[in-house]
């Protein structure tokens, strides 16, 4: 479902100016085998020579199905005005959420519980309450499995129902990954539980979201086709989730993952993004740094151009991602798609050439109505990702911006579709 190498032959990407028009010959190559040489590429979510990590997120969800939050208007759109990104309600720059702290009260019940420890602001769990909490790990409770690791639905004490990843990080990263977990809080970004660090176990318990990822609803997994409005509804959440980490929290965070894959859905099909193994700070303006230097990662297909030719990493790298994700909600296809003809492989090279040609209907997922609603929303869908996918950063919206568009665009939507 990934490549999880990068190659230089993406250096070229999507292209370029203010009102940015695709220039195919500077457009990524096809995606073919030859083309991602592990010669030319960082490993981006190699498991090579690393320990066996385990992450338990809120993946423990064997035991119940757990009520979905209620969403709250301003956060999920029954307004007709954009709002900015919900966060915690104690203030989006106040330190780590509360949710942990009342987390460890509420699923231990007591104060002298000795199985469990806070630290940092999140529990740290123990063995022994992974091993309760996912029946010893039992492959019945086995939801999932990607680069870092595998994940276990699992049950705590108190009936919380979490995700149980087992990491296969190295140690920095996931030290990493728990100091952002711990920073966080939003409506659509997965809760994070807690962790534990045992010897060459790192788990992370995060929340359990019970409906599948955006890539296995675009793929029709369940027989069900994701209709238009839901698709904008997901994107609107993702807009919300990442203009939170980027603009809300303490100090700004780069996702630097942000794929389908990552988008989990719930049973009212809202996003939750998900795996910040990635994440990283951002630079701080406050010092004149307009960028930080660092080591490429993230999924082929999503990553940002200028960031793999010059290792250089703002926000914006995730506002280019946004616009491949924004390609793959209106398209259904696969940022990258082998088997296609050589001129239809990278998705959003293809659909933009569409756009700027005035085809872009050819582009739709078949699946999907050829409604006046459904084309005029597309239109401005793709105007949005054009810019996103701007080869140069500062000619990109901010996350912000994307929101904000995406929230008007949704607007128009819902009063011609009626
Ligand atoms: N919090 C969660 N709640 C429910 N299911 C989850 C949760 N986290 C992960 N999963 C499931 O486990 C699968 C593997 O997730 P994981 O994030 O480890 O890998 P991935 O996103 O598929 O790949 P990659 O490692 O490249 O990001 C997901 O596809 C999803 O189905």
């Amino acid at each position: 479902m990934k490549s999880r190498r990068r190659s230089s032959s993406l250096n070229g990407s999507m292209s370029s100016s203010s009102t940015y028009s695709p220039t195919p010959d500077r457009l990524p190559h096809s995606p073919n085998s030859s083309t991602y040489s592990s010669t030319t590429t960082t490993s981006l979510k190699s498991n090579s020579g690393r320990n066996p990590v385990r992450i338990v997120a809120d993946a423990f969800v064997s035991c119940f199905t757990p009520p979905e939050t209620k969403p709250s208007s301003s956060n999920f759109g029954d307004s007709d005005s954009f709002q900015a990104p919900s966060v915690a309600s104690d203030g989006a720059r106040e330190k780590k959420p509360s949710s942990s702290n009342n987390r460890g009260r509420s699923i231990y019940g007591s104060e002298n519980n000795s199985t469990h420890r806070k630290k940092a602001g999140s529990i740290k769990f123990t063995m022994e309450d992974i091993y309760k909490a996912t029946k010893n790990f039992s492959p019945s409770l086995k939801i999932g499995q990607g680069g870092f690791g595998i994940v276990y639905k699992g049950c705590l004490v108190d009936g919380t129902v979490v995700a149980n990843i087992h990491d296969k990080h190295a140690g920095a990263e996931f030290k990493s990954e728990v100091r952002t977990l711990e920073k966080i809080e939003h409506l659509n970004l997965v809760k994070f539980y807690g962790f534990l660090e045992h010897g060459e176990e790192r788990i992370l318990v995060v929340e359990y979201v019970p409906n599948g990822t955006l890539r296995e609803h675009l793929d029709s997994v369940n027989g069900n086709v994701l209709d238009f409005a839901s698709r904008l509804d997901i994107g609107i959440d993702v807009g919300h989730a990442i203009t939170y980490l980027h603009m809300y929290t303490d100090h700004p965070i780069i996702h630097r993952d942000i794929k389908s894959s990552n988008i989990l859905l719930t049973e009212n099909l809202r996003a939750k993004v998900a795996d910040f193994g990635f994440a990283r700070l951002a630079a701080d303006i406050e010092s004149g740094a307009t960028h930080v230097s660092t080591q490429v990662k993230g999924t082929a297909g999503y990553l940002d151009p200028e960031y793999l030719s010059t290792y250089q990493l703002t926000e914006k790298s995730d506002v280019y991602s946004f616009g491949v994700l924004l390609v793959e909600l209106v398209t259904g296809r696969r940022p990258i798609e082998p088997k296609k003809e050589i001129k239809e492989r990278i998705t959003a090279r293809w659909a933009m050439k569409k756009f700027t040609s005035g085809d872009a209907i050819l582009t739709l997922d078949p699946r999907l109505e050829r409604s006046a609603a459904n084309s005029l929303a597309m239109e401005k869908i793709y105007e949005l990702a054009l810019q996103c996918l701007a080869p140069h950063r500062h000619n990109r919206p901010t996350m912000r911006k994307c929101a904000e568009i995406l929230w008007s665009i949704r607007k128009d939507y819902r009063e011609l579709a009626g």
